[in-house]
């Protein structure tokens, strides 16, 4: 009962659906775009306590990312606010109230550099609600989709790290696949990679990128960050982008090393910890040529296996 009260009975009708009825969510292939050849900037910025500071920082970037040629630009994971429970609540914006000076930001440089912008995330209040958002933005600075990270951050490795984003956040309850000026991009935010199935459906549904802000951190980034874009990259056959903040002196540090990746798993540009941009020339062509040298689509054996879309 209290599920549905807290707003998630369609969600349980769907569940309740026969899984029959799933048969063929995800055997219907979307064709993608027409193939675009685009230049990425990936901002990995230097994110701290001040929100105006933040808020300078993160429109410098994508000032500097246009004016280099960038058709798409990324911003990291929280680059308004620290990355910790207790700051969330307090840099959160709410995006229908009005009062949203990062979404404004946003929007205004997207229109005014006429670039296509996934504008990393930002904690967002809804409902009373917190949520760890992606706002993507096209080149008219109208707001294109929006993603709320839809698995929590929650992990304990003994001695290492702890984090529980659900102390705070709420997940959200979509897949977000967004059509733009330079492509279709697929949104995930940070854990959300860990999950190749939500990678393999933005695979299925067209997506020629895979956008990922993230800041892992100094115990999974050395050994996970890399491993998980290359992989999603060769196992969709598309292009992967993470972008993450700069490691600060304090509080969580974050791992960086902003990442652009190829559909045949190749590092496509990256850096280190500092601030910075990664700028990545992706030409989506590559994507029927890599497909067609590597049939995998056609090789699959969904008499055997398949993947279930459940939210079709
Ligand atoms: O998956 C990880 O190791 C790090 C994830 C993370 O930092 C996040 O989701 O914010």
């Amino acid at each position: 009962a209290s599920l549905v009260a807290r707003g998630s009975r369609s969600r349980i009708a769907r569940c309740l659906r026969p899984l029959s009825s799933y048969a063929n969510a995800t055997t219907d292939v979307l064709e993608p775009p027409p193939a675009q050849k685009i230049k990425v900037a990936l901002c990995q910025l230097s994110v701290g306590a001040d929100k105006q500071a933040n808020l300078a920082t993160a429109r410098s970037a994508i000032d500097e990312a246009a004016g280099a040629g960038a058709h798409l630009v990324v911003l990291p994971e929280m680059w308004n606010c620290p990355y910790s429970n207790d700051s969330f609540p307090v840099y959160a914006e709410d995006l229908e109230g009005g009062d949203a000076p990062s979404a404004a930001m946003l929007a205004a440089a997207a229109a005014e550099h006429r670039v296509v912008l996934v504008g990393g995330s930002i904690p967002e209040r809804s409902h009373g609600r917190l949520y760890n958002t992606c706002l993507v933005y096209g080149r008219d600075g109208r707001l294109l989709g929006k993603h709320r990270k839809v698995h929590l951050f929650d992990i304990d490795i003994a001695g290492k790290i702890t984090f529980k984003e659900s102390l705070t956040l709420s997940p959200g309850e979509g897949l977000t696949v967004v059509d733009t000026e330079v492509g279709r991009l697929g949104i995930g935010i940070c854990y959300d990679i860990r999950f190749p199935e939500l990678a393999m459906l933005y695979a299925a549904r067209g997506c020629q990128l895979l956008v990922y802000p993230g800041a892992f951190n100094m115990t999974t980034g050395p050994v996970h960050w890399e491993l998980l874009q290359r992989s999603r990259a060769v196992d969709g056959q598309l292009f992967v982008a993470t972008c993450s903040p700069a490691r600060g002196a304090e509080g969580y540090l974050a791992w960086g090393h902003s990442t652009a990746v190829g559909p045949f798993a190749e590092i496509l540009g990256t850096t280190d910890e500092k601030p910075g941009i990664v700028y990545a020339d992706m030409d989506f062509g590559q994507l029927a040529e890599r497909r067609a040298g590597m049939p995998l689509r056609q090789q699959k054996r969904s008499d055997l296996y398949s993947l279930l879309d459940l939210t079709r």
